[in-house]
């Protein structure tokens, strides 16, 4: 039976709920993308910061005035995190744990999720942890959330390619999209679990054949690459690092991971062997994580960190924020292609619009790259859309 372990404590909810000077949504500042049209001024987040975020894209969007309620929007959102005594589900539950925005925390994996509540459980932030274990317990983890992140699947080892992983986690991914179909058709959807360019087709499949797709809740996480690129950009130009903001479009793979250096905010310039050098680290850096952990898996912290930040933009989105910006990979007009990753605003139904500008006057370089990227990613998403109709054909006569 799932459990709950509840932990009150306004003094908590207080210490952690930042006020906000010139927006009304409350957030913990480091995990907020730097991606925001306007200037935001974040009261203090739990880490004690006051962070000031510059405006990185085109567009100015003036914040409209808030109701009181908005001012002081309270923990109210349902997040569940599917595969969540993973390596990437425990640090992404304790960062999901320290979010003001959320009221309760469900944590579901097939295995060892009980603990690992309990633990998270004594830290006194607002949220209310729950556990809930195997196939029985799952529908009841996911009735009523806001927010489903999905991280379950085996991670990669040496000497594997992302696509290595799709005969294991298309089944798992499959397994578990069927059951948010049925119990939250409504949730913001996240899939981390690889191959992303794959497994979020699969998940389009599964959510049609139920009757319930909506392409602008379907997100795939690939806000690694962003967090990668602005950390990469920053360290070699000598940047400040809460002002970098560069977008990676295409895909989460190899080279279908395409950072657009040029479109790097603040604009910077960079010579020919600086764009080859960083593009190719940005395109490798889980398979630097994987053979620096040398079998014992792939990104987790620093993906948590990333997923947690998407979390955070999601119910930033769902409070009313006007102004949030994520790259992400969604059905998508951009190219010729199904699926795109590219710079998207998020408002409280979803997408709200793709943004086509980045993809606008890039360098020659960005634009063979794109060219080149597109076999892969289109053999990928073909690959997870046969997989999903297999499956419903081999279903149907059975
Ligand atoms: N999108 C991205 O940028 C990234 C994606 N990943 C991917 O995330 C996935 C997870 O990675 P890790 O957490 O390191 O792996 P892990 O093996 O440490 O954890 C996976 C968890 O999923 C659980 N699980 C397996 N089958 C399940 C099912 N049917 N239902 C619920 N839970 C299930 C396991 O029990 C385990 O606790 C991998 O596929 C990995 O490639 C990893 C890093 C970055
Ligand atoms: O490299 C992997 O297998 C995990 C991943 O997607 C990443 O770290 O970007």
């Amino acid at each position: 039976m799932p459990s709950a372990v509840t932990m009150t404590s306004v003094s908590a909810q207080a210490a952690l709920v930042s006020r906000p000077r010139s927006h009304g949504i409350t957030s913990y500042g480091v995990l907020k993308a730097s991606s925001s049209s306007v200037n935001f001024e974040l009261g203090s987040s739990f880490l004690g910061k006051t962070t000031s975020l510059r405006a990185s894209v085109t567009t100015r969007v003036v914040p409209k005035a808030k109701s009181a309620a908005q001012i002081l929007p309270e923990a109210s959102y349902k997040v569940a995190v599917l595969g969540a005594a993973g390596g990437i589900g425990q640090p992404l539950g304790l960062l999901i744990k320290m979010s003001p925005l959320v009221s309760e925390l469900r944590l579901y994996d097939i295995a060892n999720v009980k603990g690992v509540a309990a633990d998270l459980s004594h830290c006194n932030t607002p949220s209310q942890v729950m556990d809930f274990t195997g196939p029985a317990e799952l529908a009841n983890c996911l009735k009523g959330v806001d927010v489903v992140v999905i991280p379950a699947g085996v991670p990669r080892k040496p000497g594997m390619t992302r696509d290595d992983l799709f005969n294991i986690n298309a089944g798992i991914v499959k397994s578990l999209i069927e059951a948010v179909a049925d119990n939250c058709p409504e949730a913001f959807i996240h899939i981390i679990s690889n191959p992303v360019n794959s497994t979020v087709p699969i998940a389009a499949e599964i959510l049609k054949q139920k009757g319930v797709y909506n392409p602008k809740k379907l997100f795939g996480v690939s806000t690694l690459d962003v967090v990668r690129a602005n950390t990469f950009v920053a360290q070699k130009k000598d940047l400040k690092l809460i002002d970098v903001d560069v977008p990676v479009v295409g895909g989460h793979a190899g080279i279908t991971i395409l950072p657009l250096l040029s479109k790097t905010r603040p604009s910077v310039t960079f010579t020919d062997e600086e764009t080859e050098e960083l593009t190719k680290r940005i395109q490798n850096a889980g398979t630097e994580v994987v053979e620096a952990k040398a079998g014992a898996g792939s990104a987790t912290l620093s993906m948590a960190y990333a997923a947690a930040r998407f979390v955070e933009s999601s119910l930033r989105a769902l409070a009313g924020d006007p102004d949030v910006y994520e790259c992400t990979y969604v059905q998508s007009e951009l190219t010729e292609l199904p699926f795109f990753a590219s710079r998207v605003k998020i408002g409280k139904n979803g997408v709200e619009s793709i943004i086509s500008s980045d993809l606008e006057g890039v360098t020659d370089y960005e634009a063979k790259a794109l060219e080149a990227l597109k076999p892969e990613l289109k053999a990928s998403i073909e690959k997870g859309i046969e997989f999903a109709h297999k499956q419903q054909g081999a279903a149907a006569s059975v």
